[in-house]
């Protein structure tokens, strides 16, 4: 499916968060937000993901017109992986990745053969499958960051929001999780905060800074030590790896009284 972001601005309070904001994800395309902390990042893709409406803008899955469609809608082609996944509620970690079967069932209906199936391969693609029973409320920060992708995959979504997907995850678990969502060749839209990282797995880049897109464009071209200078403010050189073809954002160290 294709995400297509057209003008969207959400305010609070007469304060614009976000403005004016134009982005497109093709159909099986990773394309990653980078920009600092605060940029607007997080309420940008809340607005996709319906959990807070524009103030003006289209966004559009498809046909499908986001803002217009109810969240089941959504939900049966849309899976969310959030920054804040704290739950109250003391479940299990197989409760959790099978709470992403919702949107395709009826209310009240059981789990189907086919629902455990899923639900149990998902939990072996993300190394949980000996977790199935523990509750979710015990979990380490990344064992919980894995659970919630288990359970975006449960929704067999055509499309996924990722923010900051790795906060949480040893080097490890960060290869191994974006690997597989890159793997699934899906439509991925994901914030992301390690540029190396980004620069790895996205094929498109688009830099967020107060509230606006900056640039946009392949990582490759993309990211020089003069956008890192503007966007962030540290030095950094930039190489392309011998090895491996990644490129490798380096930073150095800030002086003392710089
Ligand atoms: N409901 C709200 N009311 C007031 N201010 C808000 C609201 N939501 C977000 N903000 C502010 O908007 C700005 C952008 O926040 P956002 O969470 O989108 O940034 P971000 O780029 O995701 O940051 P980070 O990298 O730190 O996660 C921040 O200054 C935040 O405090």
């Amino acid at each position: 499916m294709e995400l297509d972001v057209e003008n969207v601005s959400f305010a609070v309070s007469d304060v614009e968060i976000i403005k004016s904001i134009s982005l497109k994800v093709k159909e099986g395309q990773f394309v990653g937000i980078i920009g600092p902390n605060g940029c607007g990042k997080s309420t940008l893709l809340k607005n996709i993901y319906k959990v807070i409406k524009p103030t003006s803008g289209k966004i559009f899955l498809d046909d499908i017109d986001i803002v217009k469609s109810s969240a089941k809608e959504i939900a049966k082609k849309m899976g969310v992986v959030g920054q804040f996944n704290n739950s109250n509620f003391d479940f299990t970690v197989r409760d959790m990745v099978m709470m992403g079967r919702t949107p395709h069932k009826r209310m009240l209906e059981s789990d189907t053969k086919n629902d455990i199936e899923l639900v149990d391969n998902i939990l072996r693609k993300v190394n949980l499958e000996h977790y199935a029973s523990k509750h979710f409320s015990y979990l380490s920060g990344g064992e919980k960051q894995r659970v919630i992708l288990a359970r975006a995959l449960a929704q067999e979504p055509q499309f996924l929001i990722l923010d900051e997907p790795t906060n949480h995850l040893d080097i490890k678990y960060q290869i191994q999780i974006l690997s597989l969502v890159q793997s699934l060749q899906i439509g991925t839209l994901a914030a992301l905060h390690d540029l190396s990282i980004a620069a790895m797995y996205c094929e498109y880049l688009y830099v967020l800074k107060n509230g606006r897109i900056l640039t946009h464009g392949k990582p490759e071209k993309l990211l020089t030590p003069s956008l890192v200078k503007e966007v962030y403010e540290v030095d950094c050189c930039i190489y392309q790896n011998n090895d491996t073809n990644n490129i490798v954002v380096a930073y150095h160290p800030a002086l003392p009284n710089h």
